[in-house]
């Protein structure tokens, strides 16, 4: 029994809270959570908190901005309420994955919006303007006829080629006038971006505005009263960086290499394969620690919009035929990594069987279905996120636990004790 110490659960992880709470032998903190009408998210904190060293367990799934604004307005509640320390316990860390520049490739990102006056340009290819003000931006505070008017005026007179990126720069394309993209049906990352996907007429120097969210979640979770961090496999570990309180980011690691060793035949001819550059750390990491061989696949999707994000041409770089493929990834959204990569690994590749092991199996929109019909033999994940009913539609799915790592770096946290011990690989 954990004294002086109180778990509130956010409404995205109910089974996580309680395992937790569980575990370290305390009740559940007490909290309403409610909406009004409209819509704002209501905390009514029902616990005394004063003096208390409170943990708020909220993880980015489901609904994951009120989940967001519903962590946020707790941890404030409960740092007006006299908390002595509130930690907000993030197993998977929401918007971690938007904390660079997509389109950085030839350098910074502009800093200031085109401007439309009348069609005249007056920047260049090589201008770095501001932040887009809300009249000069695509899609923001403009009423949409009109903005979509003036922009294809604009791209009638200057004779567009649509190019964002150098691929495209000198092509000849007829004018490209605007699309909107539907977000309301699908809830997946590439679908869901867009308000308007513009591409701006050629020599306007334009790259669109991606906004880099992490920081700004960064600093709200800071600005609401967190006064520590846990969390599991960021993205991007350097996201820690944007933080001036401390991040404990605990590894899953040590849960998918157990499962690799005790529950995959033969692994130590099988090989790990990172089904991106970007987690080929990672992977390697874990081909180390089991000595195991490593290959990579190289997904190309940085030149271009991220609606392209889902046909990334994939290569893959080292030998697999006749083995056995474990691909490793931190996260699975909507699935179409690991499954574009188990059918290159089991096609061209020749792979006899493939694994994928991620720790946030997210699985938006209809991330199962494209597994169930995919070339995986088994998909492994934790339950940072729910996985009850992903289970229910999905026998491939193997979920591992991470109740008691949390439940532990609660413990040690609130006890001011080491957490190494949890980043242990046996
Ligand atoms: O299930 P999906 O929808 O395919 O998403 C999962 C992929 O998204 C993330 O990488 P991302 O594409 O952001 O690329 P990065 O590693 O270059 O940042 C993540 O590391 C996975 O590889």
């Amino acid at each position: 029994m954990v004294r002086n110490i109180v778990v509130l659960g956010g409404s995205s992880h109910p089974d996580l809270v309680n395992t937790v709470c569980h575990l370290l032998g305390i009740p559940n903190g007490r909290i309403t959570l409610s909406k009004f009408a409209v819509g704002e998210t209501r905390v009514e904190i029902q616990d005394s908190v004063r003096g208390k060293d409170v943990f708020v367990i909220q993880s980015g799934c489901g609904k994951v901005n009120d989940h967001l604004v519903e962590l946020l307005i707790t941890i404030s509640a409960c740092k007006t309420a006299s908390a002595k320390r509130v930690t907000a316990v993030l197993p998977h860390f929401p918007y971690s994955r938007q904390s660079d520049i997509p389109y950085n490739k030839t350098g910074a990102p502009l800093s200031k919006a085109p401007t439309y006056n009348g069609g005249k340009n007056d920047f260049t290819f090589e201008s770095r303007p501001g932040t887009p003000g809300p009249m000069d931006s695509p899609g923001l505070g403009v009423s949409h006829g009109g903005l979509e008017k003036e922009l294809s005026r604009i791209a009638l007179e200057r004779g567009a080629d649509g190019g964002v990126n150098g691929a495209d720069r000198g092509k000849s394309h007829p004018p490209t006038p605007l699309r909107r993209t539907n977000t309301a049906d699908s809830p997946s990352a590439a679908s869901s971006v867009n308000v308007n996907e513009w591409v701006p007429p050629k020599g306007t120097g334009y790259k669109q505005w991606v906004a880099q969210a992490g920081t700004l979640v960064a600093d709200l979770l800071t600005c609401a009263g967190a006064d520590h961090i846990i969390t599991m496999d960021l993205h991007d570990p350097q996201y820690q960086g944007f933080f001036d309180i401390p991040v404990d980011n605990l590894y899953g690691r040590p849960l998918l290499q157990r499962y690799i060793k005790y529950n995959i035949p033969d692994y130590q001819n099988a090989v790990i394969v990172s089904p991106d550059a970007g987690g080929a750390k990672r992977a390697t990491a874990i081909a180390d620690a089991l000595g195991m061989e490593f290959a990579l696949i190289h997904k190309e999707r940085r030149p271009t919009r991220i609606t392209d994000r889902q046909n990334a041409t994939m290569m893959l770089v080292g030998d697999i035929a006749g083995k056995v493929a474990i691909l490793v990834d931190d996260m699975a959204d909507t699935s179409n990594t690991i499954t574009r990569a188990a059918k290159l690994l089991k096609g061209k590749g020749g792979a006899t069987r493939v694994y994928a092991l991620v720790t946030h199996g997210v699985f938006s929109g209809d991330a199962i279905d494209r597994i169930n019909a995919s070339a995986l033999d088994k998909v492994i994940t934790t339950n940072s996120v729910p996985q009850d009913q992903h289970k229910r539609l999905c026998d491939k799915l193997v979920v591992l636990d991470v109740g008691e790592v949390f439940a532990e770096a609660i413990r040690r946290v609130h006890h001011g004790e080491s957490i190494s011990v949890l980043f242990r690989n046996d």
